[in-house]
C-alpha cells in the first residue's frame, strides 16, 4: 500500500474513477471535502470543490497491475538509470548518434539505445533510401517491442558548392607550389593535379588573387588564372585532400559567401522530406539554412500535410545563417551546430565563442540545440578519445547544450559504442560538476512570453525551478500536451530530472531532445489534473521508481474544466509516504 499525500484540488469521486480507470482498485480516506459554491444536482457534486486528498491506493490483481504497466510509456534506458544511478544521477544532456553502415544491423542498433542514443540521426547525404527506410523499420520495431524511446532524425543533403573529388578513394598529397586545376566538368578519369568541384558556379565571381581553402585548413591555393569556369591554383600552404573535400574561397582575409545562391532545399531534399514524413520520422535538420525563410516554408508543407509532430530542426553551418541566427532560431523548433562545415565558412578560432552564442541564445529563446561534429573525431580509429577531445565535449556540456552528436564516431568506425559511453561518462561528470558549482544560479533567462498565459506559464516554470533546487527536490512532474511547459522547465536546467508527461506521442519524441526532460507517454485525463497527477504518481511508485520519502515537484497547465477554473496552473510539492 502507498500513501500520497498533497494539498489538491479534485472530486473525490473522480479520483476514484480515474485510479479504477487505470486498473488499480483504489480506496479514498480521509478526504475533507470543503464544497466552495459547490452545485448539488442530481445527487452529485458539480462546480468547484476543494479537497484535501490522502489517498491510498491498494494494488489490484496481477492482471490489473500488467495493464497499468503498459499504460505508461517510460523508456527501459531511463527506467534502468533511475534504479542505478537515482534521480539525481540521471543523464541530462541528450545523445545524438548518426547511423551509417557500422551501426545499422538490428543487434547495434539495440546497443547503442541501450548505451543512452537519445536520437538516431540519418544523413540523406549518404545511402539510399532503401537503406534508410531499413534503419527506420528497425528503430521502430526496438522501440515497440523492447521498449527504448528513440527519436529518428533526417538530415537533408542540402546544396553545397564546396564539394571536390580527386578521384581517389583515399587522400591524395598537396605539395607547396604544385599547380592545380579546377574544374566543374565531369571527367571520365582525373588528370594528375586535377580536382573536379561539384556544382557548375562554383567559380562564379571568384577572382585571381583569391584564396581557396580546403576543409577549413588541410592546405591553401591562390587562383592564378580563370579560363572559363575553371580555375588554376597554386598551392601556398601543403596539405592533404580527403574525399568530398570542402573548400571556401576568402579575399582580404574574409569569405566570399555563396551559399545564399543555392536553395536550401533542392528537388531531392524535398523528396528525402516526403519519404521521412510518410515514414513519421520526429526531426528534419534542415541543411545549409540561409536564413528564417527555408524554415517556415518547410514548417507551413509539414502544417498543410498534417504532420505537425514532425520537428523541424536548423542547421547552423554557413556564415548567412550566423548573420540570420535570432530569426532562424525563432523560427525553428531547434538547432544543430554543424561544426564540421561551419568551420569551412568560418576560421576555426572563432569556433568555441560562436558554439558558445548560439547555444546560449538558443537556450534563451527556449529550442533545444545540438552540438555537432568532430567531437570524439579520433575514435574514428581509436578506441580511446583524446583528452582535447574530452574537454570538448565536457565544454559543449558546460554550456548547457541539451544534446550532443556523435558522426563518423558511429556511422562509419569500428567503436561506436564506446564513443557514446564516452560521451555519457564525460557528461554526466560536468552535469554533477555544474550542480556541485551551483552554475545554475547564474543563467540568465530573457523574458520571452507576450500574452498574459505565455507570461504566467514561464514565470510559474522558473519560480518551480528555483523552488525545486532550493528545496532539493528529486523530481519535478509536469503534465504537458505540447511539451511547452516542459521546454520552460528545462531552460531553467533544474538539478532534479524533469518528468514531462503526455498522451501526445509526438511531443514525447520531440522532449526527447531537450535537456533534462524524460518524457513518459501516457493516456492523461484534458480536465481532470488531479486525478493525472494521482495516477501518474502510483504508476512510477509501483515500478518500484518512487520510494517513500521521495519529495516531487509536480507542475501543471492543462486546463481543468470540472472544476471550472480554466487553464489551471499550479506547483505542488508532494512527499511519497
Ligand atoms: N548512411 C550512411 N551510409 C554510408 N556512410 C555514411 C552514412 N552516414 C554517414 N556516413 C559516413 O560517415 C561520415 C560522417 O557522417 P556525417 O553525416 O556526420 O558527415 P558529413 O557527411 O560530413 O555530414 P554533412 O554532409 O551533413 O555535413 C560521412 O563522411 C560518411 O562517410
Ligand atoms: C553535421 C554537419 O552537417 C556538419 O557539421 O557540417
Ligand atoms: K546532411
Ligand atoms: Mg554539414
Amino acid at each position: 500500500m502507498a500513501v500520497v499525500t498533497g494539498n489538491s484540488i479534485i472530486s473525490p469521486s473522480l479520483l476514484t474513477n480515474r485510479v479504477t480507470q487505470f486498473g488499480l482498485k483504489s480506496e479514498v480516506s480521509g478526504a475533507k471535502v470543503v464544497p466552495r459554491r459547490a452545485i448539488r444536482s442530481g445527487g452529485k457534486v458539480k462546480g468547484k470543490v476543494r479537497v484535501v486528498v490522502k489517498a491510498a491506493v491498494q494494488i489490484g490483481g496481477l492482471e490489473q497491475v500488467k495493464k497499468a504497466k503498459e499504460e505508461l510509456g517510460f523508456d527501459v534506458v531511463s527506467e534502468g538509470e533511475l534504479r542505478e544511478k537515482g534521480f539525481l544521477g540521471m543523464r541530462k544532456t541528450k545523445l545524438v548518434c548518426t547511423i551509417g553502415p557500422a551501426c545499422c544491423s538490428l543487434e547495434d542498433l539495440e546497443k547503442l539505445a541501450l548505451g543512452g542514443m537519445n536520437v538516431a540521426r540519418l544523413n540523406m547525404c549518404h545511402n539510399t533510401r532503401d537503406w534508410h527506410l531499413d534503419v527506420i523499420k528497425k528503430i521502430k520495431k526496438l522501440n515497440e517491442e523492447k521498449g527504448f524511446c528513440v527519436s529518428i532524425m533526417i538530415d537533408t543533403e542540402g546544396s553545397q558548392i564546396q564539394l571536390l573529388d580527386h578521384g581517389a578513394p583515399s587522400s591524395v598529397k598537396v605539395e607547396e607550389g604544385s599547380i592545380w586545376l579546377f574544374t566543374a566538368q565531369k571527367l571520365e578519369s582525373y588528370p594528375p593535379f586535377t580536382v573536379q568541384a561539384s556544382y557548375d558556379g562554383f567559380s562564379e565571381g571568384i577572382e585571381v588573387g583569391d584564396v581557396l581553402v580546403i576543409d577549413g585548413g588541410m592546405a591553401s591555393f591562390e587562383v592564378i588564372e580563370k579560363a572559363g569556369n575553371d580555375l588554376c591554383c597554386r598551392c601556398t600552404d601543403s596539405g592533404l585532400f580527403l574525399p568530398r573535400a570542402k573548400f571556401s574561397f576568402w579575399r582580404d582575409g574574409k569569405l566570399v559567401a555563396r551559399n545564399s545562391e543555392l536553395p536550401t532545399l533542392s528537388k531531392k531534399d524535398w523528396a528525402d522530406i516526403e519519404f521521412g514524413v510518410s515514414e513519421g520520422v520526429d526531426f528534419i535538420a534542415l541543411s545549409f539554412v540561409n536564413d528564417a525563410d527555408s524554415v517556415r516554408q518547410l514548417k507551413n508543407y509539414l502544417y498543410m500535410r498534417s504532420s505537425r509532430s514532425t520537428r523541424v530542426l536548423a542547421k547552423i553551418e554557413s556564415l548567412e545563417s550566423l548573420q540570420k541566427l535570432e530569426e532562424i532560431i525563432e523560427a525553428c523548433d531547434g538547432i544543430m551546430v554543424a561544426r564540421g562545415d561551419l568551420g569551412v565558412e568560418i576560421p576555426y578560432e572563432q569556433i568555441p565563442t560562436v558554439q558558445e552564442e548560439i547555444t546560449r541564445v538558443c537556450r534563451e529563446l527556449n529550442k533545444p540545440v545540438i552540438v555537432a561534429s568532430q567531437l570524439l573525431e579520433s575514435m574514428v580509429e581509436y578506441p580511446t578519445p583524446t583528452r582535447a577531445e574530452v574537454a570538448d565535449v565536457s565544454e559543449a556540456v558546460r554550456q548547457y547544450a541539451d544534446a550532443l552528436m556523435l558522426s563518423g564516431e558511429s556511422a562509419i568506425g569500428p567503436y561506436g559504442q564506446k564513443a557514446l559511453s564516452v560521451l555519457q561518462m564525460a557528461s554526466s561528470r560536468m552535469e554533477l560538476w555544474s550542480r556541485e558549482e551551483n552554475r545554475q544560479s547564474i543563467l540568465h533567462q530573457r523574458p520571452l512570453g507576450v500574452s498574459l498565459p505565455d507570461r504566467i506559464a514561464e514565470q510559474i516554470c522558473n519560480c518551480a525551478v528555483e523552488m525545486a533546487n532550493n528545496l532539493g527536490v528529486d523530481a519535478i512532474f509536469v503534465y504537458t500536451k505540447h511539451g511547452q511547459m516542459a521546454t520552460l522547465l528545462s531552460r531553467n536546467r533544474p538539478y532534479p530530472p524533469i518528468f514531462a508527461f503526455t498522451s501526445d506521442n509526438g511531443t514525447r519524441m520531440a522532449l526527447n531532445l531537450q535537456w533534462g526532460v524524460i518524457p513518459v507517454l501516457v493516456d492523461l485525463s484534458d480536465d481532470e489534473m488531479e486525478a493525472n497527477i494521482a495516477m501518474t504518481m502510483e504508476l512510477i511508485r509501483r515500478k518500484g521508481m518512487l520510494k517513500p520519502g521521495d519529495v516531487v515537484m509536480v507542475v501543471s497547465d492543462l486546463a481543468s474544466t470540472h472544476i471550472n477554473y480554466g487553464a489551471f496552473q499550479s506547483i505542488q510539492v508532494k512527499t511519497v509516504v
